[in-house]
């Protein structure tokens, strides 16, 4: 049985003092694709937050790729997010700067030091998303789906053991977001662990995988039906 690499027990998951989700027991193993279904406001985001230290875990227990969540300190969170990639609905790449730096930065900013190594390791990310050549563009010079290939590519330069990518084709259009869902798995098929938080049934009809609902103050598993 292959290893575990997010697993909560019992968890609760709070905004504040606001209970979101109660009873949180999951696993996601290592190479699996997992989805995170659920209406507006039913916790999907709340639970991402969770997951990569941006809401404490205060009831129940959790650990993500090898980090306790309920003893998890301030200070850990930016080992936490070296060893998971996030990929968010509205890109956030930094606008005053191209492509090749946005990356140059992230991986500064997690502790690489040697520039040849460095712009090796952005050429490579930007290879695996097919934006290899765009690496001089700045973000508003490229398309909504362009830049989510480039937010991936960022996601992949500390080679992470899991991807969280909340709502990443929200701001898409449906073919691009099959693009950017192409791109997902192949990252996937090269063997890492994506959870995606998605509202796009289509894409889920497209490519069927382990699903995940937030309903009703829960997230259980459920089956997909052809329609
Ligand atoms: N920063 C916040 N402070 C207080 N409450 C919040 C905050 N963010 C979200 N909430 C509340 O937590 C609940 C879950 O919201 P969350 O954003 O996790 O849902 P979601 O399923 O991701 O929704 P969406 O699909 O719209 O992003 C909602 O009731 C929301 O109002």
């Amino acid at each position: 049985m292959s290893e575990t690499i997010l697993e909560l027990k019992d968890a609760a998951i709070f905004q504040k003092d606001s209970l979101v989700l109660n009873e949180v027991t999951l696993d996601v193993r290592k190479g699996e694709f997992v989805y995170l279904i659920g209406k507006t406001g039913s916790g999907k985001s709340s639970f991402m937050k969770t997951l990569y230290g941006d809401l404490p875990l205060k009831q129940g227990t959790g650990s993500i790729v090898g980090f306790d969540l309920t003893k998890l300190r301030e200070k850990e969170i930016p080992y936490l997010r070296r060893k998971i990639g996030i990929v968010f609905q509205d890109f956030k790449l930094l606008p005053d700067r191209n492509i090749n730096k946005n990356l140059h930065f992230v991986l500064k900013a997690t502790g690489w030091k040697d520039s040849h190594k460095m712009n090796q390791k952005i050429e490579e990310v930007l290879n695996k998303v097919g934006m290899k050549t765009k690496g001089f563009k700045f973000p508003h010079q490229l398309s909504g789906g362009e830049q989510q290939r480039v937010a991936i590519a960022r996601a992949l330069l500390n080679d992470p053991e899991l991807i969280l990518a909340d709502e990443p084709t929200g701001n898409l259009d449906p073919q691009t977001s099959v693009e950017v869902m192409k791109v997902l798995q192949e990252i996937h098929k090269s063997g890492r662990s994506i959870l995606m938080a998605t509202h796009d049934y289509a894409l889920i009809l497209k490519y069927p995988s382990k699903t995940l609902k937030c309903d009703g103050n829960k997230i259980f598993e459920v089956v997909q039906r052809a329609v």
